[in-house]
């Protein structure tokens, strides 16, 4: 009686959705299997009528956003950029308060520090390390042509880790020789434990989730996460403060750039606190963290599946080739220049195809402060989570006729769309150029090398990040 009568639900009821009972919300419509909850809010959605819509879990309301108008408004606030209570529960053991979770000064402040190592100049000076890395691909998918299948996911991780590690920390890694590095058997989970941190908010209670084996794995996972950061501060310190050498490759390097310093790792340990102190290494370890790990597995995710939706549809591959060949014409094996990438249009169409079918980042949200008023004159009351629900979205047929099928003309010369893969506006994504560049390069690589085929269908679970449970993996044919 209390929620019916009060303003917060009059409000959410001009909202279709399922009935909330009392204390557990929808969760007997959700399921407890939280592997299956995104299928779950997808019938939703269509029993809904392909709308927005709005479900209870526990006690926290939820608006799932499926307009693009209404996910422009929330997107481009000022000033509603919190995220909501659950999201930040489920990522804060692992990231702790760093950038993609803080608020106010402290986050305007770090994103502040970010955002010079991503601007378009620096980006330029990035692409030498990129093609290192490439070459080093080639060479262990050369191994593979021909011969057995290979499981991109078990490459192209260690290998944007190099890249992160490389580019953004200033220390060289070589992940891509040393695959079965612990950071990524536990790495895997990573996400799936994110995704029950997420729906089951019983781990919320501390004192019973410290009693289960699930809350020891994810002591370990986190272990391992924070003790690759540690230990890339740890040499990165070795190498500017004990190494004159370093020092002074540095300060030409600072010189030759200005105010673009290239090492983000440097920006932290040289940051400091509002009351003047160095920021802790504790601190800066919750950054590196974040950004080693979400940026990695995003990007490896993302280009993956594009390469598996080419090898599946031969007829995109051979065009996306075709395209490769135009812009590379007899020196097949020539390192690609930015000026290369930015040619690659066709590709890039496939690329924004596969976030619409596969939608690497599949939910953002954000905790609203203010009441919100929606393209259609209706209010969301302040308190409510607003999810931006890509997966509805991306499916509808009012705006992708025929959505279950993969067509990258829809975005072949048609620089209007309606998918927002990297998110926008003030808390949109830092990283979309690198990780464009990343992808443009490794996948040219691999297609002016290799003809591709599907060695086993993926088996694709919808979490917070969208993922294959057996990799991704294909048959590669000589090209070259
Ligand atoms: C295909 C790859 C990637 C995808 C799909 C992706 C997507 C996203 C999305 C959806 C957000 C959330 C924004 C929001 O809640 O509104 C985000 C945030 C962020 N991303 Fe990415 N990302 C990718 C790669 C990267 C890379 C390579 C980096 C860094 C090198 C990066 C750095 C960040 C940072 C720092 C934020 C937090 C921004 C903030 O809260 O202010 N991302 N990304």
């Amino acid at each position: 009686y209390v929620r019916k009568s009060s303003r917060t639900w009059k409000l959410l009821n001009k909202f279709p959705g399922d009935k909330p009972l009392p204390l557990i919300g929808n969760a007997l419509q959700i399921g407890f299997n939280s592997d299956e909850t995104c299928a779950k809010l997808m019938q939703m959605w269509h029993r809904h009528g392909q709308q927005t819509f709005r479900v209870t879990m526990g006690t926290e309301n939820w608006v799932m956003l499926c307009e693009p108008d209404d996910i422009r408004i929330i997107l481009s606030h000022p000033t509603e950029l919190s995220k909501p209570l659950e999201r930040n529960a489920a990522f804060k053991p692992f990231f702790g308060n760093s950038v993609s979770t803080a608020e106010g000064e402290k986050w305007k402040s770090t994103r502040k520090l970010i955002v010079s190592s991503f601007s378009f100049k620096t980006l330029d000076q990035r692409q030498e390390t990129i093609n290192k890395y490439c070459d080093q691909l080639a060479q262990i998918f050369d191994r593979y042509k021909d011969k057995k299948d290979v499981d991109l996911y078990r490459y192209l991780k260690p290998f944007m880790l190099d890249l992160m590690c490389d580019s953004f920390m200033g220390v060289e890694r070589n992940f891509l020789q040393n695959v079965e590095h612990r950071y990524f058997k536990t790495g895997k989970n990573i996400i799936k434990i994110l995704t029950n941190n997420y729906f089951n908010h019983w781990r919320i209670i501390e004192s019973i989730f410290v009693w289960t084996p699930m809350y020891k794995e994810m002591t370990e996972t986190i272990k391992n996460i924070r003790d690759l950061s540690q230990e890339l501060i740890y040499s990165r310190k070795v190498k500017t403060h004990k190494n004159s050498e370093y020092i002074d490759e540095i300060e030409e390097e600072k010189k030759k750039n200005a105010a673009e310093d290239l090492c983000l790792l440097d920006k932290f340990l040289n940051s400091k606190l509002p009351n003047g102190e160095p920021v802790p290494d504790s601190q800066i370890n919750e950054e590196i963290s974040l950004l080693c790990f979400t940026a990695h597995y995003t990007t490896t995710v993302t280009m993956s599946h594009a390469l598996y939706l080419m090898a599946k549809y031969p007829e995109v591959q051979q065009k996306a080739y075709e395209e490769q060949m135009m812009i590379f014409g007899e020196d097949k094996l020539r390192k690609a220049t930015n000026d290369d990438l930015g040619k690659m249009k066709y590709l890039e169409a496939v690329v924004k195809e596969t976030f619409r079918v596969l939608p690497t980042v599949t939910k953002i949200g954000r905790q609203l402060q203010e009441d919100l008023t929606l393209s259609d004159g209706r209010v969301v009351p302040a308190g409510t989570s607003v999810v931006v629900f890509y997966e509805a979205m991306n499916m509808n047929p009012k705006l992708f006729p025929e959505p279950s099928k993969f067509d990258p003309e829809r975005f072949y010369g048609n620089p209007a769309s309606y998918i927002v893969p990297f998110s926008a506006g003030p808390r949109g994504c830092l990283g979309s150029g690198y990780a464009w560049m990343a992808m443009k390069s490794v996948m040219s690589t691999v297609l002016r090398r290799y003809k591709l085929s599907v060695a086993k269908e993926p088996d694709i679970a919808y979490r917070m990040l969208l993922e294959s449970d057996n990799g991704i993996n294909l048959k590669l044919s000589s090209r070259v």
